[in-house]
């Protein structure tokens, strides 16, 4: 059976951040591939500042020579609210031979419980946690039907952050080293991101 991770997020844009992230789960978990799914509305979060088409293209261009990484647009293509339990749902159905693996930032552990159908959600995937630098895990508190689905996975420290590079863009600072030049090049082509 394929040993699939998923890399949700906004990716507004994409930075190695996560690259790293989805490397750890790989490489930890020992996973056949990790497909990044960029979400349409995310569901805790304002709206994206690129489009839908935009951030699915920043992705391409970060995760193209990698054949163990590639892009999964399922949730730009049904558009509306992106729910991790139903997007789980639709890949379990399309790929009954693969087993899949949800992975997460430790931010984003805390608030698992929190997901839409989140007791469903952890019957039907793995989750794989990373460590994030400025978010410390604490999985006591987290609800045995979330701990019992809970694998870690170690990363170097990265304190990048989406917000962190449109701001520094916004504010015509450099953003080199934070994220790949083939996606620097996708935003300052497009003009992405300038105040
Ligand atoms: N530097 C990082 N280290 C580890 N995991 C990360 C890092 N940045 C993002 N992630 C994880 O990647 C997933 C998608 O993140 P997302 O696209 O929201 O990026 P972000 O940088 O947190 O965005 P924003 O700053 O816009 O909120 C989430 O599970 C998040 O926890
Ligand atoms: O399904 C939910 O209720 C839910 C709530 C919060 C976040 N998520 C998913 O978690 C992933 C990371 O979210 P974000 O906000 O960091 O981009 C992304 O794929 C979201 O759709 C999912």
């Amino acid at each position: 059976m394929r040993k699939i991770g998923l890399l949700g997020g906004t990716f507004d844009p994409v930075h190695y951040g996560h690259l790293v992230a989805a490397e750890a789960a790989r490489d930890a978990r020992r996973l056949d591939e990790v497909w990044f799914i960029p979400t349409f509305l995310p569901p805790h979060k304002p709206q994206p500042g690129a489009d839908g088409a935009r951030r699915r293209e920043m992705l391409e261009a970060a995760v193209s020579g990698n054949p163990a990484f590639r892009v999964e647009d399922i949730e730009l293509r049904k558009q509306g609210t992106s729910y991790t339990v139903e997007t789980v749902a639709a890949l379990r159905q399309r790929y009954p031979d693969a087993e899949f693996h949800w992975i997460v930032g430790s931010d984003m552990i805390r608030d698992l419980p929190n997901w839409r159908r989140a007791e469903e959600l952890a019957a039907s995937v793995g989750f794989i946690g990373l460590e994030r630098p400025d978010q410390p895990s604490d999985d006591a508190s987290l609800p045995e039907y979330v701990r019992s689905k809970l694998a870690r996975a170690e990363m170097p420290p990265l304190g990048i952050s989406s917000t962190d590079i449109r701001r520094r863009i916004g504010e015509g600072r450099s953003v080199r080293y934070l994220l790949p030049d083939a996606v620097i090049e996708y935003i300052q082509r497009n003009g992405l991101y300038e105040s």
